[in-house]
């Protein structure tokens, strides 16, 4: 069993007093003021620094096949399409040339040009209606892959350890968005532009290649001979073309991240006056992405010029050469017939160059989607992981230390606390003394750097962090409200398998937040707007206290969960808690007195240490020197 491993350093350093054992557990944490992340000026040169570090070595391309080969019925639908589009063309070009000099002579009969003319039509029509479903089996191939591409990318993104998205090197959302929106879109582009220029390029280069060796082999080897020249020019500047492209990505991700930090706090900035600084801001990275974009389209624009240059040039040298020594040999309309599949075979080989220069210009693209995908979360499950049906919410941690960097300093120094089933704790202490860093471990969204968590005597480590996660509800120091109706923010977590309207107006009611839902205009139906912003800052800590309700988990946390009430609110709040107390095992972290006065054992959270507070000192210290204290407001 997983708890015989536990270690034998002493991890009952604060036993839990005599207890009578109630159903379930419930854990709440208080603090003071809602923390508010400074706009770090420096954020940009942070991302830049961790965009140009995350470049990955495996061949951009390996990672879209599988997803290309899943369309392949698709995609060999769009080449059929566009065989019959080049045939139908080669069979419209000669018909043409026969039916006007016919039509031009009078010599055929009007039956015989009628019919010819409705062939012709025919034809037409055929490289009309299957130029357009060659586009569109392609197009669908290509948004499809990377709609599997983007799940799969945005799956992995969720999967991602905490670590991934928070301190100095987490990866900006607005960068991720930027990744999964527009790179992603980037990319169905690039492999839109390869299945729709590869395959019917070749058609057209085998056909005209035929037509020249008929006419000619000296000088088709000759031509031959042009083309590994090109393609060393297309693939010194495509590999330029992918060294701007990524520059220009990371400009445009720098741009996308800057507006997903500045427009949420859209009320700071204008009680900051910062209207006019932030535009300033906007401007540097507008032009930074500008600057970037621009060079992207010159070398796009200049690539192409450069080929065609090269590849006349050297032909026409090569031509003059080998048509000198075998001329003779030659008839006159083999020459033109050479001359004229040339023509023809310019464009297509030109299209292999573009081709391949939306392949380097989407590499970064590919490159940066597929970075969010291509490491593993560090906070790993077990492959026999179990999953726990029931909880009693015993809480114990055994020798527990922390640090979020190699270089930092310990938050949690060797911390042992048993919490048993049902007892309802209070964590205080100063501000950055890691009670919510504490939480986090439990919640296991980091990993101790030693020791062991308990719930019911099952290491964390051994239970599925589903599982794990179902037991322990939390009310975050951060209240998180999306966008959608009352009901869907308490239900959360029950969004996509169907919400159970009587538990939510149970959660509301114990939540006291039933009486301002039942004054919206629609009741439990109402949008609450982007992030809940049509709420009051006490109605959004309800409705995020109901939520935790609502899905009636063993262990709750309340981080700061009255720190935005008003008096009366914080009352209804006490109340509500104290009738969820009751049957669980409770967490608190307050800094206020009164929440704090509700727990049993008081423990005071200071230099990654616990100390246990007696209820009696702590009621009969003077309230100022408590605050002085740091421990309560
Ligand atoms: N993701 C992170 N990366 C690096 N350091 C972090 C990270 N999160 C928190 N810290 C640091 O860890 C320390 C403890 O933070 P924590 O949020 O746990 O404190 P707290 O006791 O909950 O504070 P408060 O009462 O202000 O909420 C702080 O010094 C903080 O700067």
């Amino acid at each position: 069993m997983p708890f015989l491993l536990r270690p034998t350093t002493p991890c009952l350093l604060f036993p839990p007093p005599p207890f009578h054992r109630r159903s379930s557990s419930l854990i709440l944490k208080l603090p003071v003021q809602p923390s508010t992340r400074p706009l770090s000026s420096g954020k940009s040169s942070v991302f830049l620094v961790r965009a140009n570090a995350t470049v990955n070595s495996l061949k951009p391309f390996e990672n879209v096949k599988p997803y290309l080969q899943s369309e392949s019925r698709t995609i060999l639908a769009g080449w059929l399409c566009s065989l019959v589009s080049v045939v139908s063309l080669s069979q419209i070009i000669p018909r043409i040339g026969s039916f006007t000099s016919n039509l031009n002579a009078n010599a055929a009969s009007p039956m015989k040009l009628r019919n010819a003319a409705l062939v012709l039509a025919a034809l037409f029509l055929a490289r009309v209606v299957t130029g357009y479903l060659q586009q569109a089996f392609l197009w669908e191939a290509a948004l499809n892959s990377v709609y599997r591409i983007r799940v799969f990318a945005y799956q992995r993104v969720l999967e991602r350890e905490l670590e991934f998205f928070e301190g100095g090197d987490g990866i900006s959302s607005g960068d991720i968005a930027y990744r999964i929106t527009a790179e992603a879109s980037e990319v169905a582009d690039t492999m839109y532009a390869l299945l729709n220029i590869v395959v019917p390029s070749a058609f057209q280069i085998s056909a005209m290649a035929t037509h020249m060796v008929v006419a000619s082999p000296v000088l088709t080897l000759v031509s031959a001979m042009v083309i590994p020249s090109v393609a060393l020019v297309i693939a010194f500047l495509g590999d330029r073309l992918r060294k701007i492209s990524r520059k220009a990505q990371i400009a445009s991700a720098a741009l996308s991240a800057y507006l997903n930090e500045v427009l949420p706090a859209i009320l700071f900035v204008k009680a900051n006056n910062a209207e006019v600084s932030e535009t300033v801001r906007f401007q540097r990275f507008a032009r930074a992405d500008l600057s970037e974009r621009f060079k992207k389209k010159k070398m796009k624009s200049l690539i192409p010029q450069i080929v065609q240059v090269i590849y006349l040039g050297s032909l026409s040298v090569f031509s003059v050469g080998a048509v000198t020594l075998a001329g003779s040999s030659l008839s006159s309309s083999a020459i033109v017939s050479f001359m004229t599949s040339l023509a023809f075979l310019i464009e297509p080989v030109q299209d292999l160059g573009k081709a391949y220069n939306e392949l380097k210009q989407g590499e970064p693209a590919i490159e940066r989607l597929f970075d969010l995908t291509s490491l593993k979360s560090k906070v790993v499950e077990r492959a026999d992981a179990i999953q726990l049906e029931k909880v009693a919410g015993e809480v114990e941690l055994c020798n527990i230390s922390f640090k979020y960097g190699e270089e930092m300093l310990p938050i949690l120094d060797g911390l042992n606390l048993h919490i048993k089933a049902g007892e309802t704790i209070a964590l205080v202490g100063p501000s950055g003394g890691g009670k919510t860093t504490l939480i986090k471990l439990l919640l296991r969204l980091y990993e101790p750097s030693s020791g062991s968590i308990y719930v019911d005597k099952h290491d964390i480590k051994d239970i599925k962090l589903e599982s794990l996660r179902q037991h322990v509800g939390l009310v975050s120091q951060d209240i998180t409200l999306f966008t959608g109706t009352v009901a869907e923010n308490i239900g959360y977590r029950d969004l996509t398998t169907g919400i159970d309207m009587k538990r939510v107006e149970v959660a509301a009611r114990t939540a006291n937040a039933d009486e301002f839902i039942s004054n919206l205009p629609e009741g439990y139906d109402t949008g609450i707007g982007p992030r809940g912003s049509s709420l009051s800052g006490g109605q959004r800590q309800r409705l995020a206290i109901a939520r935790a309700l609502y899905h009636n988990s063993s262990i709750l946390i309340l981080d700061e969960a009255t720190s935005a009430l008003d008096s009366m609110s914080e009352l209804l709040v006490r109340q509500a808690l104290e009738r969820v107390m009751e049957d669980h095992t409770v967490i608190v972290i307050a800094h206020r007195l009164e929440t704090v006065m509700m727990a049993q054992r008081v423990f005071l959270m200071d230099k990654g240490k616990l100390k246990e507070l007696s209820r009696s000192s702590l009621l009969s210290t003077h309230k100022d020197s408590l605050s002085s204290a740091g421990l309560v407001i």
